[in-house]
This record gives structure tokens, C-alpha cells and sequence, in this order.
């Protein structure tokens, strides 16, 4: 037995999250902290509930002595109704997905814009950040939006094939970062907008295992130019291989998936976590098909 303040419960709420690699990423995090922690998956799609559920779920899961909760696809923005604080960048952001419970108060986070940040500045370290091309700009694509915007890059092109989406993100960025470009573009203005960047992003879903391919022409890299993915099943996309091939320096897509589970840790235990054991053991579990 023990009481909310001698362990910690924790859980994730989403769809089709039963496989995530994040529970065992902070259960062994916290086994070398010596904490007793654990973390469960509350998939909607295996308990049958909507995405509008989360705010019902956060009270129970705060009843029932809960820590805390990671929120995904499709409660993000869902559980901003439900919360009593959020932080200024979640709010900025219009997305939580890292949720504390504080004195029975539910307190909104995003780690998502935080570990891309974390992951590019430890990966990349001084790349240059004036001129940046992403492609892609749903969910993953506006907190790596965010994230870009304030680690400093000047002008920021959002490439996107839905045009009113790519369209509505960019003008709400710009509102802001007020001073910085942050342009709309689709994808026939892809060779344009990379022949005066300095990196790329992919946060489209190309290149996973289930949408297997490059997402742009391999032959619009140059070596000056860096190349950071999200994707990360698999870790060495099609993209990674091809950018490290043409000299560019790479950021694969599991320093994101890492940084988001280190940033939530912290938060959550309030203990600064080992983020290169984490990123190894999230390497062991994708080596064993996980
Ligand atoms: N590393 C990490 O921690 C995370 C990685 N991901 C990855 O990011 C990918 C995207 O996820 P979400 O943003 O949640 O999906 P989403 O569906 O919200 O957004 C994807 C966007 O990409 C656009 N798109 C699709 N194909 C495109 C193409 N060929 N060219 C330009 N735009 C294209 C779509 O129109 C859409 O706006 C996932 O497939 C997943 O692999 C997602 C969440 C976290
Ligand atoms: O979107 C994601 C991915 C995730 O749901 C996962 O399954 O690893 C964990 C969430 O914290 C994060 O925001």
C-alpha cells in the first residue's frame, strides 16, 4: 500500500495508445530513481469512449488517486475545458497533453513543443535558424511550429496539403510571434522555399511504416542544410537515411518522442530525468518492435 504522496499513478488517455512506448519509457526512468511509479494506457478505442470523455476521465482518474495524465489524439485541445490552470505556452499553444493533478486541481502542460525543442537544441546543437521549411502542419507539425518559433528562427515556411489548415496555423503563429515571418505555402513552392533555408522538418506522416517514402524530393537537400524528422517508427526514415547521405546533419524523430516523456517526468516527479538513458532504452524497445 501507499499514499498518493509516497508513489506516483499515472496514466495516458487517447486512441489506439494501448502500444505507446511512452508507460515503460517512465516506469524505468523512475525504477533508476528508486520511485515507485506506474503507468498505464486509457485507450478510448479499447474502452469504447469518445475523445469528449478525458474530462470525465481526469475527475474518476482524480478520485481514484492519480498523479497525473499525458492526453493524445483526439483530447489536446478537448481538455482545455476541464482544466483549472495552464501553463502560458500550452495556452499559447491550444494544446495540453501533459495534465497534473495538484490538490485535486488539474494543472495543463504541453511537452510536445518542449521535448522537439529540448531534442533539437541537445541534437543539433548551433544549427542555424534563421530560415526554416516544415512540412506538414496538423498536430505534431503546430507544437514543432511553436517550438521552432521559440528557439529563434526568423522565418518559418509551413508547407501542407490541406491549404486552409496550413493557412489558419501560420496566420495564428504569426499573431504569436509578432516580428517573425511565418509563411503558408504548398508543396509547389517546396524547391523555392528550400533553395534559402537552412533545415527542414518533416512532420507529415511519410516515411512511417504505414506510409512508407521520402516527403520531398531527396535531390532539393544540400548539405548545408540540417534535417530533423518526427517520425520515429521507423527511427531511420527514408528521410534520415537520405539527408545523412547527403552530408546534412539529421535529427531523427525519437529525440521528439523522447523529449516530450523527459519534459512530463519532470513535471511529474518534480526530478530532473537521465534524457540519454531514456533516449537508449526507447531505442531498445523500438530495436524489439515495440
Ligand atoms: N516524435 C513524436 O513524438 C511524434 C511524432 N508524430 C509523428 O508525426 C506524424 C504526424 O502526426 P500528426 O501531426 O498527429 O498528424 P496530423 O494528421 O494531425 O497532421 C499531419 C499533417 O500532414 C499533412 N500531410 C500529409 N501528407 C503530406 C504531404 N505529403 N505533404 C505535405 N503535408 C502532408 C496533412 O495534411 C496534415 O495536416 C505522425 O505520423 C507521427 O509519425 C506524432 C506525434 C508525436
Ligand atoms: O502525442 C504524444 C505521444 C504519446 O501519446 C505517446 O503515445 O507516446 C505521449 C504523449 O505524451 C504525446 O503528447
Amino acid at each position: 500500500m501507499s499514499t498518493v504522496s509516497e508513489s506516483y499513478l499515472v496514466g495516458l488517455i487517447g486512441e489506439g495508445i494501448t502500444a505507446s512506448l511512452t508507460p515503460p519509457m517512465h516506469e524505468r526512468e523512475a525504477d533508476h530513481h528508486g520511485l515507485r511509479y506506474l503507468y498505464r494506457p486509457v485507450d478510448l478505442t479499447e474502452i469504447g469512449l469518445p475523445g469528449e470523455s478525458v474530462g470525465d476521465l481526469l475527475r474518476q482518474g482524480r478520485n481514484l488517486g492519480f498523479s497525473a495524465f499525458n492526453v493524445t489524439h483526439p483530447c489536446k485541445q478537448l481538455v482545455l475545458d476541464h482544466l483549472d490552470e495552464v501553463s502560458d505556452d500550452a495556452a499559447r499553444l491550444g494544446a495540453v497533453n501533459t495534465v497534473l493533478v495538484r490538490d485535486g486541481k488539474f494543472i495543463g502542460h504541453n511537452t510536445d513543443f518542449s521535448g522537439f525543442g529540448t531534442g533539437l537544441a541537445h541534437g543539433l546543437p548551433g544549427a542555424t535558424l534563421d530560415n526554416v521549411v516544415q512540412l506538414g502542419a496538423g498536430g505534431a507539425g503546430s507544437a514543432v511550429a511553436y517550438a521552432l518559433l521559440k528557439a529563434g528562427v526568423q522565418s518559418l515556411t509551413l508547407i501542407d496539403l490541406d491549404p486552409a489548415r496550413v493557412a489558419a496555423r501560420a496566420a495564428a503563429l504569426a499573431e504569436l510571434f509578432p516580428g517573425r515571418e511565418v509563411a503558408a505555402a504548398g508543396r509547389d513552392e517546396l524547391a523555392d522555399a528550400l533553395s534559402t533555408a537552412d533545415g527542414f522538418v518533416n512532420t507529415s506522416p511519410v516515411g512511417m511504416h504505414s506510409h512508407p517514402g521520402l516527403p520531398i524530393d531527396a535531390e532539393l537537400l544540400q548539405p548545408r542544410h540540417w534535417v530533423a524528422d518526427v517520425v520515429y517508427r521507423p527511427v531511420e526514415t527514408e528521410l534520415v537515411r537520405a539527408a545523412s547521405a547527403k552530408g546534412c546533419r539529421v535529427l531523427d524523430g525519437g529525440h521528439m518522442a523522447v523529449g516530450q516523456a523527459v519534459d512530463a517526468f519532470a513535471l511529474i516527479t518534480g526530478i530532473a530525468p537521465d534524457a540519454a538513458r531514456m533516449r537508449r532504452h526507447f531505442l531498445e524497445l523500438i530495436g524489439q518492435g515495440r
